[in-house]
């Protein structure tokens, strides 16, 4: 499965909106991939996550079990480690800081895949490694179903993306005034608690 079937998915399931969205990382963009119309459809999520799970297996072999930042994290987590016939375990937010809780557990040194839904900058996923690792786990690579940053995030793993996209995004004080003039939406979870 290549981008352009990626990105087929996404349009078919009306996930690719358009207007103004302030993104998990602070920044602006008039492109927002609403993933959870794509995985609220089971076998729509399972032919995307059953290419992942695929593709991590290619170019890294197996892996003990997958490891997902919560919220959006979880639901392809979840299908991308039946496929790749591991546990499935997710970090969430405590004070603002992810943790693997409700009694999940790593042992010390067991091979981790990082299952992200969406990279922009890779600060979620490298909030998401820092917590595997303080839970004892080796995290030897991180996947997503779409890499917005064009190859440019770094996460400090390799990052095994399904789809790349290149997709303009801005800080608050840049914005394009074409932007800047559209009410705009936060549909992400970051800011949620506080
Ligand atoms: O690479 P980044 O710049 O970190 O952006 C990508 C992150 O943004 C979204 O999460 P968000 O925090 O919006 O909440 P969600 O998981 O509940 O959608 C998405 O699920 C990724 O985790
Ligand atoms: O960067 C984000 O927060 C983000 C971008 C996107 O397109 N979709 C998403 O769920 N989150
Ligand atoms: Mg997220």
């Amino acid at each position: 499965m290549d981008t352009q079937d990626v990105l087929n998915e996404f349009r078919a399931a009306g996930a690719l909106r358009e207007g103004h969205f302030v993104l998990s990382s602070g920044l602006h963009s008039p492109v927002f991939l609403q993933k959870n119309l794509v995985f609220m459809d089971g076998a729509r999520c399972e032919r995307l996550c059953k290419a992942l799970a695929e593709k991590i297996t290619a170019l890294v072999g197996s892996v003990d079990v997958a490891i997902s930042p919560a919220v959006g994290g979880i639901i392809p987590g979840y299908e991308t480690a039946k496929h790749l016939n591991v546990r499935s375990m997710y970090v969430e937010r405590e004070g603002g800081e992810f943790k693997l809780r409700r009694g999940f557990h790593v042992e010390p040194g067991e091979k981790v895949v990082m299952v992200e839904d969406i990279v922009t900058t890779g600060l979620s996923s490298r909030e998401c490694i820092a917590a595997i690792e303080a839970a004892g786990g080796a995290v030897v690579a991180a996947a997503c179903i779409v890499d917005r940053s064009g190859g440019k995030a770094d996460v400090g793993v390799p990052l095994i993306a399904l789809a790349s996209l290149d997709v303009p995004a801005w800080p608050a004080d840049a914005l394009p005034p074409e932007l800047a003039a559209i009410p705009v939406e936060d549909p992400g979870s970051r800011r949620l608690a506080k």
